[in-house]
């Protein structure tokens, strides 16, 4: 499968081969097989599916070990703005962001390993987004950063009076005082 890297230690982009013909198009979202011999072997065990309308930010979000979800992010319809923070203390780009446009169009998918911070904001008038786990949601686990942490400065491409955040999110602490174990 062609995943190609980033700058980032083991965040992946991956873009699968589409066939098109006069029905529409066809391609293999996902395959295990042709993954593991890309060098991803993952036993992913948790789909989830969210649909949000145009100024959603969602994020930014993460499990803590023993229950860090490595996640393989796509969108069936719409257009986002998929954003990764590394907290990982030992990596080189611990503490930065990295942003990606997924879509239905582009048909991007992101490859999100554990030890990241997760979220995206909704650029389309409404996106569906679907990305697999490799570890059941475990709420006591959760844990998050405000996506407006000055530290981490996202351009998230939405006006600030057109962001739509839940309550949850707005009180999310800094960077400097989140909860990381990795
Ligand atoms: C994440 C999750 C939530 N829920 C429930 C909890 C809550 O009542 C409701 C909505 O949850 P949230 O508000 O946390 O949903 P949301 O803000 O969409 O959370 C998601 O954000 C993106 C950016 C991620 O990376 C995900 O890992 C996840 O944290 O769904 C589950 O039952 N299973 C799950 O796996």
């Amino acid at each position: 499968m062609p995943f190609a890297k980033t700058d980032f230690e083991g965040l992946l982009i991956f873009e699968p081969k589409v066939f098109e013909d006069n029905r529409g198009y066809f391609f293999e979202s996902y395959n295990y097989n042709t993954c593991k011999a890309d060098g991803v072997d993952i036993n992913f065990v948790q789909d989830n599916q969210a649909s949000s309308e145009y100024g959603v930010i969602r994020g930014l979000h993460y499990q803590l070990e023993p229950h860090a979800q490595t996640k393989f992010v796509r969108v069936l319809s719409g257009t986002i703005l998929d954003v990764v923070v590394d907290l990982r203390k030992a990596s080189a780009t611990y503490g930065k962001s990295f942003s990606i446009e997924l879509s239905a169009e582009n048909k991007k998918q992101f490859l999100v390993p554990k030890g990241f911070a997760h979220g995206y904001a909704v650029l389309s008038k409404t996106a569906e987004v679907l990305y697999k786990c490799d570890a059941y949601y475990n709420k006591e686990t959760e844990a998050g950063i405000i996506y407006n942490d000055p530290h981490l400065n996202i351009d998230w491409k939405i006006p600030t009076d057109k962001a739509i955040i839940s309550d949850k999110d707005l009180n999310q602490p800094f960077f400097k005082d989140c909860k990381n174990n990795f």
